[in-house]
């Protein structure tokens, strides 16, 4: 290949002028030849000489050699364009990259530059950040590079992973980046709606539909025309009402309640759950027809327990969220304490712990000590636990109907002691609610038997 330094006969700054992102132009040897305003406006000037990958990662050699995916090393092989995310140092601290490489051939098919088209992707962030998602561990990259290649396309993503990893957060990130983010986005919570319900909820009803129904009511589907529908917890819709999800999504078209006038819907579809369908499809509670409409596109979240990378960054950013007016200071040694815990509750678990050490800390200084009284409340627990083997399961019932009578059946409250979300909090009351409803059920009907 050709390192020649920059044939000045061909106009290449108005090649680059006319990239609306920024770019540079690139010998193969990695050094920067030329740049657009776009560019020096957003990463700074270049200087002469300078290596791509020296002011974007501050190595001293190319990426695949420091361990990192390298564009223009994979452009060099395939000869075609490629595309990547990366996190580059840029005058505004780390951000999140999405990188395009294309080759530039001569005659005969050899190439002799590159051009690098820069684009910063928002809807992440690589530093503190109050609202974004916070990450840069390769996992959480990865992420955010399929939301980045999706968002902008119509398809429906299926967002899988634990309570707490994310998945609302990255639905509203593909909403935010996609076409229809001056339309609305609704969320339906699935968890715990009864067929009617649900049906009534997302079509709306017509007025004397049924008892009550006493005016028209719009459905969330119309409000969300236009815009982005998110089904938490897709995984618990009746397997009645999947049909009726089905139906819709092959032919854009419903009927509110009540009503024989066909509507047309017009949404991009973001469905999340923390169940796994494709077993659900084989014991039979999910509809396979449906599971593959919804399918298209799966990203699924990592947990925090995966990345502990990332637990600095993100229990920084919940700080500064939970105490905008006070800085607070997360020690080394909170850290390496914050990232030996499992987090069955992820982010939002984290959350509460950062919560709790707020009210805990005596000055601004967060270290382990501290947070150890965070972590008091699962302690007590697993004391509680040790002293009669009981299955998990009816473990965490005793425990629930214990933190409700604690908070005197105040959710919010004992969601925040148990370091989970108020909806996981139905989520669970209702599981054992419905399993001590059949368990009950059962009983009643051996009894029965029994007695004939
Ligand atoms: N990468 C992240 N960076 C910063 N905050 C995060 C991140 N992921 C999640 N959070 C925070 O954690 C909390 C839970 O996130 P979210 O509601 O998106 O999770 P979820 O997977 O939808 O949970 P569930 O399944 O229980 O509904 C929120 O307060 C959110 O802002």
């Amino acid at each position: 290949m050709n390192s020649s330094p920059l044939n000045t006969d061909l106009d290449f700054s108005s090649l680059l002028e006319s990239i609306e992102h920024p770019a540079i132009l690139l010998s193969p040897d990695y050094d920067i030849l030329a740049s657009n305003l776009s560019y020096r406006q957003s990463f700074g000037q270049p200087h002469p000489g300078e290596r791509c990958y020296q002011i974007s990662h501050g190595y001293d050699r190319p990426c695949d050699q420091a361990g990192e995916s390298c564009p223009l090393a994979a452009c060099k092989t395939s000869l075609e364009k490629e595309r990547v995310l990366h996190i580059h140092n840029t005058p505004r601290g780390k951000e999140h990259i999405d990188v395009e490489m294309m080759p530039l051939k001569d005659a005969n098919g050899e190439v002799l530059y590159f051009v690098e088209i820069l684009k910063p992707v928002n809807i992440a962030s690589a530093e503190i950040h109050r609202e974004r998602m916070v990450g840069r561990s390769p996992a959480f990259n990865r992420v955010v590079e399929l939301i980045n290649l999706v968002a902008p396309r119509d398809a429906s993503v299926l967002l899988l992973g634990e309570s707490g990893s994310g998945k609302e957060l990255a639905a509203n990130a593909i909403h935010e980046m996609s076409q229809r983010a001056d339309r609305n986005f609704v969320v339906v919570e699935c968890a715990g709606l009864t067929e009617p319900l649900f049906e009534s909820e997302l079509f709306g009803h017509v007025k004397g539909a049924f008892t009550g129904a006493t005016h028209n009511k719009p459905g969330l589907l119309e409000e969300a025309h236009g815009g982005t529908l998110f089904l938490d917890e897709i995984g618990d819709v009746p397997l009645g009402m999947q049909v009726k999800l089905l139906r819709l999504l092959e032919t854009g078209a419903y009927r509110a309640v009540g009503s024989t006038q066909l509507k047309r819907a017009d949404f991009r579809l973001v469905c999340a759950t923390h169940k796994d369908l494709s077993q659900m499809v084989e014991v039979g509670e999910f509809r396979k027809d449906l599971y593959y409409r919804l399918n298209t596109f799966p990203i699924t979240l990592p947990p925090l327990r995966e990345r502990p990378d990332d637990i600095a960054l993100i229990a920084r950013s919940l700080l500064e969220k939970l105490a905008a007016d006070r800085t607070y200071h997360l020690t080394d040694s909170a850290i390496k304490r914050l990232q030996v815990e499992p987090f069955p509750g992820n982010s939002r678990e984290l959350r509460n712990v950062m919560e709790r050490a707020i009210i805990f800390a005596r000055s601004n200084v967060i270290d382990a000590q501290v947070l150890e009284n965070c972590f008091d409340v699962r302690a007590t627990v697993a004391t509680v636990a040790e002293e009669e083997w009981l299955d998990l399961r009816t473990r965490e019932r005793h425990y629930l109907e214990q933190l409700m009578t604690h908070c005197s059946g105040d959710k919010e409250k004992a969601a925040a002691i148990a370091g989970i979300s108020v909806r996981s909090l139905y989520r669970k009351l209702e599981t054992h609610r419905k399993s001590t409803v059949m368990s009950a059920t059962s009983q009643a009907t051996t009894a029965k038997a029994a007695a004939y």
